[in-house]
C-alpha cells in the first residue's frame, strides 16, 4: 500500500517536473492539438460513413445534426426529410456514441418490411440507448434488450418465451371474458360520467392488464395504481422523444451520463437504479400470489391463473434475477395500459371529428346486432364495416408513433446499395408510414371504408392487417393480440351503444370544433383534452346496457381485492429501509427489502 503511494507520487513529481520542463503553453497547446486531431479523425469517419449510407442533412463534427432537432414532434420532421431527399430511408447523426453511430429512420411500410420483417435474424438487437437503456430499465428489461452475442439472445429469448406464456396469441383468447366484461363496464362508466371519458378508458385499460398479471380488479379510476402507472408512462414517453434537450441530449454526449445523478441533466430521470428500487412490481407480484394462494380451490377455478404466478414458476427454472421479474411483470403496465387506453381516446376523437363513419358504424351494428345486446367477437364476421373501423382506428393516429423502441443490425447491412452499419440506430417512423399517400390515400382522414374490398382507396400493403401499428419482426408488441382483442371489443361496443359526438358550447348552442392534429408530444401520442358528448342512442339500449354492466360487475367480483403498495411511497420507503439496515448481495449490490404501508 505505502509503496504504490509513493511509486503514484514519484509519478505525479515527475509529470510535474516534465510539464514545468516543457513549459505549461506548451501543454496546453500539445493537449489541444491532441483534442483537434481526434476530432477531425471522428468527423472523417462520421463522413467517410454518411458517403456510402441513405441520404440526409449535412452533418456538424460530434453533434451531428442534434440542434437541427425540432423542439415537438420530430417524427413529422422526419418525414419532411424524407420527402425532402425522395427516399423512404434517411440518415441522421444524433452524435450518439463512439464510434459515431448514425441513426436511421424508415418513412415507408414496404422499406420497413424490407428491413425489419425479411431481415428479421440481423435486426433483433435494440442498440446502446443511454436515456431508456443505461439510465433505465437496462439489460434486466425485455423492452431495451440489446442482443449483441449469443448469451444475450438465449436471456432475451427466456423473456419472449414468458412474455408470450402471459400474453400470446394462445393465452389471449382466455382472457375474453376479462376484456368483454371490463368494457361492459366502460359503458356504464360513460352513461353515468361520461364527461371523465379518459379516465374510464384508463381505468378498463389498467385493470385489464391488473387482473391478468395479479388476478385483481382495478375498480375505480382514482386508484394510484392507474394515475402513477400511467403518469410515469406519459413521463418516460415524453422524455424519450429525440430532442435537443435534456436527458435525451446525454445520447449526444453520453459521457455526461457518468456524473452522479444530482447534476441537472439528469432532471426528470430519477434515481431509482441506484437503490434497489426496481422492485415495486415484483413486490405487487408476491402479494398477488399470496392473495391468490388465500383463495379457495372454488375460486381459484373460477378464473384464469395470474401470470406471475405462473411467472414466478417459470422463472425458477430460469433462474431470473429479481429485476428481471420485476420488469416482465411491469411491462405488462408500462407496455400495456397507456397505450391501450390512448388508442381508445383517439378512437373518440376520430368519432367527434367524422360523423359519417360513426353514422355507418351504426347501419351496421343495428342491422346485425339490434338494441338488445351489445356486439361480441363472436359477430365479428358479419361486421365487416365495424372489422374496418377498428383497423382504421388502429391505423389513424397510431399510439407509438416511432415504433416504439430502435431496432440495431447485429452486422453491417445494405439497403438499396447503401450501407446500415452494424450497432446503428434504425427506427420506423409509423407517422410517416401511415401517412404515405400511396398506401393511405387522403391520410389524415379518417375513412375506414380503405379497408374494405373494392374500394377506390384500398391500396397492396406487405402484410394483412394494412398497419404497422405494433411493430416489427421478432421485435413485434408482445402484447398485440391482447391489445387488438381488446381494441376491437371495445371500439364495438361503444359504438353500438352511443352517440359520440363534438360537445356544444352550452351559451351559443354551437358546435365545439375538435383539432385532429392535436396530440402531446411523447412517443406514446394521445390527443390533447377536448370536450365531447356521450349519450345512450336508445331507452332499449341504456337499459341493456344497466343489465350486462350490472351482470359484469358480478361476473368481475372475483378479482375484486386490494393492495397495500403505492408506487408514489415505495420508493421512499426502500431508501429509508435500505439506509437503515441494507442487504448486500452475494456480487455486493444493495439488495431490496419488503416494505409496507
Ligand atoms: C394499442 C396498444 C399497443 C401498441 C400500439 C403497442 C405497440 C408496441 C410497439 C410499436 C412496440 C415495439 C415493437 C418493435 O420494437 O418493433 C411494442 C413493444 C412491446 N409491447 Fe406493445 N403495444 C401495445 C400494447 C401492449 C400490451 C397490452 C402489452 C402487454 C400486455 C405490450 C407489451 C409489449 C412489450 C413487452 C414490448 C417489447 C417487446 C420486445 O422488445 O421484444 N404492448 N409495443
Amino acid at each position: 500500500m505505502f509503496a504504490d503511494r509513493l511509486l503514484d507520487n514519484i509519478i505525479l513529481a515527475k509529470c510535474q517536473l516534465a510539464i514545468a520542463d516543457v513549459g505549461i503553453n506548451n501543454v496546453v497547446l500539445g493537449l489541444l492539438t491532441v483534442a483537434v486531431i481526434a476530432v477531425a479523425v471522428d468527423y472523417a469517419h462520421m463522413l467517410h460513413l454518411r458517403s456510402k449510407m441513405p441520404p440526409g442533412p449535412f452533418p456538424l463534427p460530434i453533434v451531428g445534426n442534434t440542434f437541427s432537432l425540432p423542439d415537438n414532434k420530430p417524427w413529422i420532421y422526419f418525414e419532411e426529410l424524407s420527402k425532402r431527399y425522395n427516399t423512404p430511408l434517411i440518415t441522421y447523426w444524433i452524435g450518439r456514441q463512439v464510434p459515431r453511430n448514425p441513426t436511421l429512420w424508415i418513412n415507408e411500410a414496404w422499406c420497413a418490411h424490407e428491413i425489419f420483417e425479411k431481415k428479421a435474424q440481423i435486426y433483433t438487437s435494440r442498440p446502446r440507448m443511454i436515456v431508456f437503456g443505461e439510465l433505465g430499465s437496462g439489460q434486466s428489461n425485455l423492452v431495451t434488450m440489446q442482443i449483441r452475442n449469443q448469451e444475450e439472445r438465449e436471456r432475451w429469448r427466456i423473456h419472449r418465451k414468458l412474455m408470450h406464456i402471459g400474453v400470446g396469441v394462445q393465452s389471449v383468447r382466455g382472457y375474453r371474458a376479462i376484456q368483454n366484461n371490463e368494457s361492459k363496464i366502460i359503458a356504464l362508466d360513460f352513461l353515468r360520467e361520461p364527461k371523465e371519458y379518459v379516465k374510464h378508458l384508463e381505468r378498463y385499460a389498467t385493470s385489464v392488464v391488473s387482473i391478468i398479471a395479479f388476478g385483481r380488479r382495478v375498480a375505480s379510476y382514482n386508484d394510484p395504481i392507474i394515475t402513477e402507472v400511467i403518469a410515469l408512462m406519459q413521463l418516460a414517453a415524453d422524455l424519450n422523444v429525440p430532442g435537443k434537450s435534456f436527458p435525451m441530449l446525454l445520447e449526444t454526449f453520453p459521457i455526461l451520463a457518468k456524473f452522479p445523478r444530482f447534476m441537472p441533466w439528469f432532471k426528470g430521470l430519477g434515481s431509482r437504479n441506484s437503490k434497489g428500487g426496481h422492485y415495486f412490481f415484483y413486490t405487487l407480484a408476491e402479494e398477488a400470489i399470496e392473495q391468490y394462494n388465500q383463495k379457495s380451490p372454488s375460486e381459484q377455478a373460477s378464473m384464469p391463473t395470474p401470470y406471475v404466478k405462473t411467472l414466478f414458476e417459470e422463472a425458477d427454472k430460469y433462474k431470473l434475477p429479481v429485476a428481471e421479474l420485476s420488469g416482465l411483470t411491469g411491462n405488462l403496465f408500462g407496455a400495456g395500459a397507456d397505450t391501450s387506453s390512448s388508442t381508445l381516446v383517439s378512437f373518440i376523437l376520430a368519432c367527434c371529428a367524422f360523423p359519417e363513419t360513426v353514422k355507418k358504424a351504426q347501419e351496421e351494428l343495428d342491422r346485425v346486432i339490434g338494441p338488445n345486446r351489445s356486439p361480441h367477437w363472436d359477430d365479428s364476421p358479419n361486421l365487416s364495416y365495424i372489422n374496418a373501423f377498428v383497423r382504421e382506428v388502429l391505423r389513424w393516429r397510431s399510439v407509438a408513433i416511432i415504433g416504439g423502441q430502435p431496432h440495431s443490425p447485429t452486422q453491417d447491412d445494405t439497403y438499396n446499395g447503401w450501407l446500415i452499419p452494424k450497432g446503428s440506430w434504425i427506427q420506423g417512423n409509423v407517422w410517416a408510414i401511415h401517412h404515405h399517400e400511396r398506401e393511405f390515400p387522403d391520410p389524415d382522414r379518417f375513412y375506414p371504408d380503405r379497408y374494405l374490398e373494392g374500394n377506390d382507396y384500398k391500396r397492396p400493403f406487405p402484410n394483412d392487417k394494412g398497419y404497422m401499428t405494433f411493430g416489427w419482426g421478432r421485435r413485434v408488441c408482445s402484447g398485440q393480440a391482447l391489445a387488438e382483442q381488446g381494441t376491437w371489443i371495445s371500439v364495438a361496443r361503444l359504438l353500438w351503444g352511443f352517440n359520440i359526438r363534438k360537445a356544444r358550447d352550452p351559451t351559443t348552442g354551437k358546435e365545439i370544433d375538435v383539432d385532429i392534429f392535436a396530440f402531446t408530444n411523447g412517443l406514446n401520442m394521445r390527443p390533447q383534452p377536448f370536450p365531447c358528448e356521450i349519450v345512450p342512442r336508445s331507452q332499449e339500449i341504456k337499459e341493456a346496457i344497466e343489465r350486462e354492466g350490472r351482470q359484469a360487475l358480478q361476473d368481475l367480483k372475483i378479482h375484486d381485492g386490494e393492495s397495500q403498495y403505492r408506487m408514489s411511497t415505495f420508493y421512499q420507503q426502500q431508501k429509508k429501509k435500505v439506509a437503515q439496515e441494507p442487504i448486500i448481495d452475494e456480487k455486493g449490490n444493495v439488495r431490496f427489502v419488503k416494505v409496507g404501508q
